[in-house]
């Protein structure tokens, strides 16, 4: 059997190379696609084939991808969780010291000096006092969403001799472990603002972090504060940032998305979206969410995935498999087991897993199964998809 894989963006090679090619069509134009390989591509107004059983996303963020339709589909939406973690964070700190010490409008400043040698030295030497920076060490930096790239800033910062507080509170354990002892608890995002010089966002764009950094917060934020944000444009209220800006109690603004409001501001740094592109961290993106994809097509097991459990049972040899997502309602394994039995198909393994409105099955079963009975299996009410792996 062949999988077809759509790319919708560039795609790193080494990520690409792990398809084997005698199994695997991977093109940006090409029919009956099983699977969509994307990165930042707006995906809300696409139509897709029905052909499209799972959606990879080479990256963290998945606010370009209509899960929510995905989920009703029963097709699996999946991401590379912390595959470019690194390569934020080391922007995100050159974001702290572009603030820190002035380094966009000076080097403005400089490219805008005309003269000899001798009339520059006047000049640099007349000019350098506009830009006077401060140190970070002591500085207060506030980072809100702890998961893989807030973490590792925090980290970096709290050994630079920052002062680091986190807000985060649905915190995972493992990042819990992971987080330098040093770093302190923020109460609530009010208590975080009110105590920083410098706040830095590592939050999905969701509802409930839309406008996050708002007037009212920006207002707690000490005096000549710093917002930084590498997560999504939507996370600030811009409007608020440039007032805030214009008033002068902000006296910086770092981002990598360079909107129409706040590029040409001059105390706004804004980069293009620059956060994961190294090629290190396209390189792991794209291999993770390879391997996981191919995992999910090949084997039907699911890891890393924004909207199915994870789910991953590893093959009976010598048994056919099937995979099942369904609404997460009572009596589907009953209905599916009565129908295998029906069959006279005996299950040598399963596994059951659930993940808030949707449930996914696995079933190994000794012998062939008949594509009569993926049919019946179709037709039972709330099941999404089935398929023969
Ligand atoms: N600029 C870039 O190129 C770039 C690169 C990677 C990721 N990103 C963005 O950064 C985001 C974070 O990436 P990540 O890899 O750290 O993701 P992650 O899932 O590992 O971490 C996100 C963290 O945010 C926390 N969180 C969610 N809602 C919150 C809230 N209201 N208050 C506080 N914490 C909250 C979660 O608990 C989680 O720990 C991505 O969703 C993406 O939008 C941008
Ligand atoms: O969410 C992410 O992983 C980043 O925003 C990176 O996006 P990109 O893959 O388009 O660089």
């Amino acid at each position: 059997m062949t999988f077809r894989v759509l790319t919708l963006n560039n795609i790193s090679v080494r990520g690409l190379d792990r398809f084997p090619r005698d199994r695997y069509e991977v093109a940006s134009e090409i029919g009956h696609p099983d699977a969509v390989l994307v990165r930042s591509a707006d995906m809300h107004e696409m139509s897709l084939p029905e052909s499209v059983k799972a959606i990879a996303r080479a990256g963290a963020g998945t606010n370009n991808i209509p899960v929510g339709k995905f989920s009703k589909l029963g097709v699996p939406v999946f991401n590379a969780p912390g595959a470019n973690a690194n390569a934020v964070k080391e922007l995100v700190i050159a974001g702290l010291f572009l603030a820190a010490r002035n380094i966009c409008p000076a080097w403005e400043y400089v490219r805008g000096l005309k003269g000899n040698d001798d009339q520059l030295d006047e000049a640099v030497e007349k000019g350098k006092k506009k830009f006077v920076g401060y140190e970070l060490p002591g500085r207060t930096l506030g980072v809100i969403g702890l998961g893989a790239i807030g973490v590792e800033v925090a980290n970096t910062a709290h050994a630079l001799g920052m002062h680091v507080l986190g807000f985060d509170p649905q915190i995972t354990v493992q990042r819990a472990w992971q987080l330098s002892s040093g770093v302190e608890q923020a109460l609530s995002l009010d208590d975080l603002f009110s105590r920083c010089d410098m706040v830095t966002v590592h939050v999905p764009l969701i509802d409930a972090t839309k406008h996050l950094v708002n007037a009212n917060r920006l207002r707690l934020l000490k005096d000549r504060g710093v917002i930084l944000n590498f997560a999504r444009a939507g996370i600030v209220d811009e409007a608020a940032i440039i007032e805030s800006l214009d008033a002068g109690k902000l006296s910086a603004y770092v981002c990598d998305f360079p909107t129409a409001r706040v590029k040409d501001h001059p105390r706004v740094v804004a980069l293009p979206h620059l956060g994961a592109s190294t090629g290190e961290a396209e390189e792991n993106c794209a291999v993770m969410v390879a391997d996981t994809l191919r995992d999910f097509l090949e084997n039907g097991n699911v890891r890393n995935s924004v909207n199915f459990p994870e789910a991953v049972l590893p093959r009976t040899p010598g048994a056919a498999r099937i995979a099942i997502a369904n609404e997460n309602v009572p009596n589907m394994v009953g209905q599916i087991s009565t129908a295998l039995a029906a069959a006279n198909l005996n299950i040598a393994d399963l596994l059951n897993k659930s993940r808030g409105d949707l449930a996914y099955t696995l079933i190994d079963i000794d012998g062939a199964v008949p594509d009569s009975v993926i049919g019946q299996l179709r037709g039972i009410d709330g099941v999404l998809t089935v398929r023969k792996v």
